[in-house]
């Protein structure tokens, strides 16, 4: 089988294979385009990227803004009142007296400007979550519909792990950005022009030695903030790398145990696992020097507030209020730059994430429907191969010129040695790959000018790696046609030879199997999948046998599922067991993508060619 529809490989890790991009370290488990951690700024991209919130915006926008503006507002009077307080009630100058009702009715006013700030942030955060939540459900599902649709040479050139990260962490990472990132923004900008203003008109001489540093406080945090964001993605990309390597050792096990490698394995996972620690280390590390570093900064600043600003209150320029109203005005100050900051890191990951998702987005299915593509109409199953050439790579013909023509209801076996072409012919005829040259019709028509769905629908396929979902045991059966009945589903099984191992498991049809059917045998399996097949009751039947060997009476039951399975369809089948060979109307012979022979078991056994050598050989090994 080949590469495109095998299923069950092991992911293209390792050098030299085809489709691999290995990392710039050249390291198992790392793939290149999912190192790069961040990206400079692209406007488009961005753009692009929010306009995922446009359908939500007018509904949202508007109540964000105003408990934006709210709770900004509120945070701005508060010092203010407090200075008041402090001029005018609690230390009023020379001349003026105490008061405490004036007091009494600044500290009701604060605390109802606190009740109105909590009210507005808790909304904030409702709505602005809802809104991350649903742009972040449409890009995830937006992904995960367009790869569903992507064609074989797509996953040829991409191991599954890679494809996974998009879904998952690359679409994840922009979380942040779409639930608090982009609020923040606006609210950060609004409060800094906010504080600067009143900065400047309560004492500008103060306000512009405030300001000025400014620029120094935002370089360090941002500068500090790369470092650690850094750290962390290393921590992440280690971890994610540990995951892979997990995923393969698991579903690799078998083979692990039985060359008994487990030792090898474990020393492997163990350097890995020490590079996860050593970075989370240094993660940690760094994280625990910010806060520290932040404050004795901030620290400085306030330092030069209240040096400069008793010189200010000596001079009759300040007064003890407004200082008081200063510092707490600065320590808001640090508090929007910070995230700033933050805000600038995010931007710069969700860069480097949103180019990958769109990457994926914008490919195009190399197989898609042409602008004038009819539906192919309920067909007999006549099909024809006119010099067919196909190539994978460019330059090196998998087939070189198929002529074949079949009639409905046929049975063709494909043979010939590994690497001939079987698995190549029955993937051009799903038209999972389109042929370089020549023609395959089916019923005169050209499988390019109809619509995919109802060339696909039409066609049933079988493969040797039978695969298993995991869910009930009727829930795979139903695969093949999704409104069927549970009766229909029955019916199939029993007629498959399926229903008497059915019913001899736990649940019945109801039998919860493990993703990839681990509880059942290769038998059984098959056997499920020729009913999930007939009950889709295609014309056409394309049929990958599997080449395990089975015992006699499973082999008796297959053989009779099969006949069941291949009546009145026109059939493919790749195939391996001689009884089925044997029964075959036409039987191909595939040789380095030529056919070398053609006419039935009996006719070919006489020309004494290669079919014979083949036959010959397996009776060999028996
Ligand atoms: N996805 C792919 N990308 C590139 N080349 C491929 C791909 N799949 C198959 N090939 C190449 O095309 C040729 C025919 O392969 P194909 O899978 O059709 O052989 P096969 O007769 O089915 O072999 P087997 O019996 O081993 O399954 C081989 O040379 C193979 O290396």
């Amino acid at each position: 089988m080949s590469t495109a529809l095998n299923t069950d490989k092991r992911p293209q890790h390792e050098s030299g294979k085809k489709g691999k991009t290995p990392g710039k370290t050249g390291e198992r488990f790392v793939y290149q385009d999912d190192e790069i951690i961040e990206k400079p700024f692209n406007w488009s991209q961005l753009t692009r990227l929010f306009s995922y919130m446009k359908p939500y915006a007018k509904q949202m926008l508007p109540l964000v803004i105003l408990m934006m503006i709210l709770g900004t507002v509120t945070k701005l009077t508060v010092p203010y009142l407090t200075s008041m307080a402090i001029d005018k009630a609690i230390s009023p100058k020379a001349g003026g007296s105490t008061s405490l009702t004036m007091l009494y009715t600044i500290t009701a006013i604060v605390l109802v400007l606190y009740i109105i700030q909590w009210l507005a942030s808790t909304y904030r955060i409702k709505y602005t979550n809802i809104i991350g939540q649903r742009v972040i459900y449409d890009l995830r599902s937006d992904l995960f519909k367009h790869i569903q649709k992507l064609s074989f040479n797509f996953f040829d050139k991409r191991p599954a792990g890679s494809v996974l990260v998009r879904v998952t962490n690359d679409v994840n990472s922009l979380q942040e950005l779409f639930t608090n990132g982009v609020v923040n923004l606006m609210i950060d900008c609004v409060q800094l022009v906010g504080i600067v203003i009143i900065l400047l008109m309560i004492n500008w001489k103060l306000g512009l030695a405030v300001v000025l540093t400014v620029p120094v406080m935002f370089i360090i945090s941002t500068k500090l903030r790369v470092r650690i964001r850094r750290a962390w993605q290393d921590v992440r990309m280690k971890n994610s790398r540990i995951n892979s390597h997990l995923n393969e050792a698991i579903q690799g096990i078998r083979v692990t145990q039985a060359y008994t490698q487990e030792q090898e394995n474990i020393q492997f996972f163990d350097k890995m696992n020490m590079q996860s620690k050593k970075s989370w280390d240094r993660a940690s590390m760094l994280n625990q020097g910010f806060g520290p570093l932040i404050e004795i900064t901030g620290g400085l600043g306030t330092l030069i507030l209240f040096w400069l600003g008793a010189y200010l209150i000596q001079h009759d320029q300040l007064t003890v209020g407004l200082l008081v109203a200063f510092s707490s005005y600065v320590g808001n100050f640090w508090e929007p730059i910070n995230r700033l900051g933050q805000m600038y890191n995010q931007l710069l990951v969700a860069m480097a994430s949103s180019e990958r998702i769109f990457e994926f987005i914008d490919e195009k299915p190399s197989i898609d429907d042409k602008p004038d593509a009819v539906p192919l109409p309920k067909i007999k199953g006549d099909i024809k191969l006119d010099n067919v050439v196909f190539e994978y790579e460019k330059g090196r013909q998998a087939l070189k010129g198929i002529d074949l023509d079949v009639n409905a209801g046929q049975t063709i076996a494909l043979v010939g040695h590994t690497g001939s072409g079987k698995s190549t012919i029955i993937n051009l005829l799903s038209r999972f790959y389109d042929i370089s040259s020549g023609k395959i019709t089916i019923d005169g028509y050209d499988i390019r000018d109809v619509q995919l769905e109802t060339l696909r629908s039409q066609i049933g396929i079988v493969l040797q790696d039978t695969f298993i979902f995991s869910g009930t045991i009727r829930d795979n059966i139903r695969f093949g046609r999704l409104d069927a009945t549970d009766e229909e589903i029955e019916a199939v099984a029993r007629a498959v030879n399926a229903h008497e191992f059915i019913e001899k498991l736990p649940g019945g049809y109801d039998t919860e199997v493990e993703e990839r059917g681990n509880m059942l045998s290769m038998g059984q399996r098959q056997l499920l999948s020729f009913a999930r097949a007939l009950l889709a009751d295609p014309r056409i039947l394309i049929l990958d046998e599997a080449t395990a060997s089975i015992d006699t009476e499973t082999e008796l039951k297959i053989q009779e599922a099969l006949k069941v399975l291949l009546k009145g369809r026109t059939s493919f089948i790749v195939a391996h067991r001689l009884s089925t060979i044997r029964h075959a109307d036409k039987i191909i012979v595939l040789d380095h993508g030529e056919i070398k022979e053609q006419g039935n078991h009996g006719e070919l056994m006489q020309q004494r060619g290669t079919y014979f050598g083949l036959i010959e050989a397996q009776f060999r090994f028996i």
